[in-house]
């Protein structure tokens, strides 16, 4: 081969180059602009790969562009032993690996160093491929680099367990060989180890959050296709000004639909204003929820009191236990609905009110109206869409769902790290809860409360709750509380034999412990 005299145009395709270059005998060409201007120098191997990867057509400006940066050997070799060089390289957070054009290791930073936990003098004039075979590395990236001759990155597997992204760079000398691979070892370990940690919260969050929503910064849980449906619908309906009524046994979760009602709807930064009409007396239920004016009657404080109504201004009004409500304040009601005017208790003054009445009720709204307990013009009023939802016994694939949900939940408000074994959770499907959801999740607080063991087993589950399976009858409330009450103490008896001991952990007196237990004649 004779040195490089004639010269080619960076318009030129690689194809005319080439013939250029075997015409003129040359290993590399100067590419000229066209008024002279030296545009860069190719080497036949760069214009031969080009062309055998199909570029034949492009131009030889346009390899230019693409080669790597040349090097010469002499610059890079009293660089790699500059004091500077050094610095520079352990100043690196990464690692820095370079080996010379046949993969002999030259030189390491420290980074590298600690990455690996491969000290520098143990591997400095090794070859990549010995390299290998001692298991420092899984596939050396500058043995690629150089077969490949261009950028390589991929991650690697490093002897001491850790993860790194290593991306080889070639230098090229002027005869356009390899003279030396620059490779950068970035430690990914941290990272994916992070990543996997979040996939993995991703993934419990998702598991857990198979519900809908959120309402009142709690979440829904919605396993069942039921309830899935019974939301989907009750979404729809919160877009409209239609008045509801939700339907359904104590304890099935007809507040918090009520609440997924209102925060689906346009009044969603409205109030929400929940009366549950059963537990405020007669005589009482007007002045809580018109108000009063001031001194309407005996105990009324003298400047009058804003009532549930006006306080729902805008927002939400929702009727708990509305078969309650005396058949006079529901003709109060109507007006309220029908014009959006109501007088309080005692006063003389009209008020306007904005509100959408939502209700509920565990009863039959339609006996109520045969019994007349119910005004017909009422139940038609406020039951425009009723919704019912469903006993839990009739969505028994949520069980496990709500189950881990509270366990998770009662765990982080107790700080405890209860787990319950699948037996636990056998017996949780197998039970009719007449309480519905309520009553799951009073199960589940009273484990992770009361349990001394952090792995509930079916046997430690609250009898009463457990056994008698299907044929077990609905409970009232105060069989509930009686049943569990009975556990509770029984348990607490057992675990800790004395009663006053039995009674810190129930966190009830001592005398209050003996008087249950009495009452619930366990002697
Ligand atoms: N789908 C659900 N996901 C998570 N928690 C729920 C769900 N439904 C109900 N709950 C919880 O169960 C308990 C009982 O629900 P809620 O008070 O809404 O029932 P209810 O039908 O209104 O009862 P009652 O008839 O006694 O008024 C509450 O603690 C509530 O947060």
């Amino acid at each position: 081969m004779i040195p490089n005299k004639d010269s080619v145009k960076g318009s030129d395709s690689l194809s005319a180059v080439i013939v250029s270059m075997v015409k003129g005998d040359h290993i590399s060409i100067e590419v000229v602009h066209h008024d002279g201007a030296v545009l860069g120098t190719l080497f036949l191997s760069d214009v031969r790969n080009a062309i055998q990867s199909g570029r034949e057509d492009d131009t030889a400006a346009s390899l230019l562009d693409h080669r790597p940066e040349l090097v010469a050997p002499h610059q890079f070799e009293s660089l790699l032993k500059s004091e500077m060089f050094a610095i520079l390289m352990n100043s690196l957070y990464d690692g820095v690996y370079v080996t010379d054009g046949k993969g002999v290791t030259l030189k390491v930073n420290k980074a590298y160093e600690r990455i690996t936990g491969i000290p520098a003098q143990a591997i400095i004039g090794m070859h990549m491929r010995d390299m290998e075979k001692a298991g420092y590395i899984s596939r050396s990236i500058s043995l690629e680099v150089i077969k490949q001759k261009k950028v390589v990155t991929r991650m690697q597997r490093l002897a001491s367990g850790r993860n790194a992204m290593v991306s080889g760079t070639p230098s090229f000398n002027v005869h356009g060989e390899i003279e030396y691979v620059v490779s950068v070892v970035r430690d990914m370990t941290d990272l994916l180890n992070m990543q996997a940690e979040l996939e993995g919260l991703k993934e419990q969050q998702a598991e857990l959050e198979r519900f809908v929503g959120k309402v009142d910064g709690t979440p829904i849980v919605a396993e069942d296709e039921k309830t899935v449906a019974f939301l989907a619908t009750a979404k729809r309906v919160a877009q409209t000004t239609a008045t509801v009524c939700l339907l359904g046994e104590s304890g099935v979760g007809k507040t918090k639909a009520a609440a997924y009602i209102h925060e689906h709807s346009q009044r969603k930064d409205k109030p929400f204003v929940v009366v549950n009409c059963g537990a405020i007396s007669e005589t009482l239920i007007e002045a809580e929820l018109f108000g009063y004016g001031p001194g309407a009657f005996t105990g009324a404080l003298a400047k009058g009191k804003k009532g549930l109504i006006e306080a729902a201004h805008g927002g939400t009004l929702f009727l708990d236990e509305v078969g309650e409500l005396p058949q006079g304040t529901q003709v109060k009601l109507l007006k309220v609905l029908d014009e959006h005017r109501f007088t309080p208790v005692g006063s003389t003054t009209e008020k306007r009110v904005d509100v959408r009445l939502l209700s509920a009720t565990h009863q039959n709204l339609a006996s109520l109206v045969k019994e007349g307990i119910m005004r017909e013009d009422f139940y038609y009023r406020i039951a425009v869409v009723p919704l019912v939802i469903e006993p839990l016994r009739e969505r028994p694939k949520e069980i496990d769902r709500l189950a881990r949900f509270f366990l998770q939940e009662l765990n982080s408000r107790y700080g405890r790290k209860v787990v319950l074994e699948s037996d636990a959770f056998k017996a949780l499907q197998k039970r009719q809860w007449p309480g519905n959801i309520r009553e799951l999740k009073n199960v589940i607080d009273f484990v992770v409360a009361t349990s001394p063991t952090p792995v509930i087993r079916a046997s430690d589950l609250p009898q009463p709750f457990i056994q008698n399976d299907k044929q077990m009858p609905a409970l009232t409330l105060k069989e509930a509380v009686f049943q569990l009450e009975q556990a509770m103490i029984t348990k607490a008896l057992a675990d800790h034999r004395t009663t006053r001991k039995a009674a810190e952990a129930l966190g009830i007196s001592q005398a209050a412990l003996v008087t249950k237990r009495k009452n619930y004649s366990f002697d």
